[in-house]
């Protein structure tokens, strides 16, 4: 969903909650419990929330910003190899300049990855540098593991059978989307960093080398900036199906980037969703237990792609 929305609110700096994810493995049910709703609160009242010690090594997660900046630093003509603008494109390299709703033009570098069911993927990924697909394999498959314990805590917060949709998650589709957004001292007046929008998926995990992602607030509509607090912590965002799926209770989280003049930038967005053809509808056990209405229609990955690709928004 790429939504237009007030931005003159002033922005504060905010960790937002913090999710310490140990916890969700204690034996203790009473502590899993607890850290359940406080995930669920989180998804409620913000729409995301920062995980900290939650089993991926901050040093893989270094080295996997190192391969990606490597990436970014080959010749132009080299990435231009993988640019396409065709979403269903498995590898995709691409180069965008946006226009948000106050015309303020953004411009940031990405790479994208089709990378669950790693083993039809990992072949064609970037081959360049070297040590590029031993290095964003391994962060794959930590993060497909990563992003079913956090669905599993997300469907257990609003009381809702875990195995059954976590199957739909582990089926589903990872898509890697790496962002570069380069030091302004290279570009006239456009700002570094990327227009409102919130993303189509389920969930995303999202790394960043330096802070520059602004949420915004579902409270008071005010912008929020994240930073990137421990090394090595991620932030979880709530995407367009969960918002779905949970009937309206989450809400998917608009956010955008505002890399500021410093150094370049990276973040490393996992994407997760269901598999491509697979419908999402609100959960009909939360549709019955409020005698609620559904308040949306179906609709798929596939649905999604095939809008924003007509409309010129991915
Ligand atoms: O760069 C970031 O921190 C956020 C990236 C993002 O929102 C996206 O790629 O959809
Ligand atoms: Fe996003």
């Amino acid at each position: 969903m790429r939504t237009v929305v007030n931005d003159h609110d002033p922005i504060q700096l905010s960790s937002g909650p913090v999710i310490d994810f140990s916890a969700l493995l204690s034996q203790d049910s009473q502590i899993k419990n607890e850290v359940i709703k406080e995930i669920g609160k989180a998804c409620e009242d913000f729409g995301f929330f920062s995980i900290i010690n939650y089993g991926i090594s901050e040093s893989l997660i270094e080295d996997v910003m190192d391969a990606n900046s490597r990436f970014f630093d080959l010749p132009i003509e080299d990435k231009k190899e993988l640019l396409s603008d065709d979403v269903y494109k498995p590898v995709r390299f691409g180069i965008v300049t946006q226009d948000d709703k106050e015309n303020a033009k953004f411009t940031r570098e990405f790479l994208k990855l089709y990378a669950h069911p790693l083993g039809d993927w990992v072949g064609l990924w970037a081959a360049n540098p070297p040590d590029y697909r031993g290095k964003m394999r391994t962060y794959a498959i930590e993060t497909m593991t990563l992003s079913s314990q956090v669905f599993e805590a997300i469907i257990q917060s609003l009381s809702l059978s875990s195995t059954f949709w976590q199957n739909k998650l582990e089926q589903g589709m990872q898509m890697i989307g790496i962002n570069c957004y380069e030091s302004a001292s290279k570009l006239n007046g456009i700002k570094i960093g990327q227009a409102q929008h919130s993303d189509h998926t389920i969930i995303t995990l999202l790394a960043q080398s330096r802070p520059g992602l602004q949420v915004m607030s579902p409270m008071d509509g005010a912008w929020k900036a994240v930073p990137t607090g421990h090394k090595g912590s991620l932030h979880v965002l709530v995407e367009d199906h969960l918002q779905v799926l949970s009937n309206g209770k989450y809400k998917s989280v608009v956010h955008r980037v505002v890399a500021g003049s410093g150094e370049r930038r990276l973040s490393i967005a996992s994407f997760h969703s269901f598999a491509m053809d697979e419908v999402v509808e609100p959960a009909m056990e939360l549709v019955k237990q409020k005698q609620e209405n559904p308040n949306y229609k179906g609709s798929s990955l596939r649905d999604y792609l095939n809008h924003l690709s007509s409309t010129f928004l991915i």
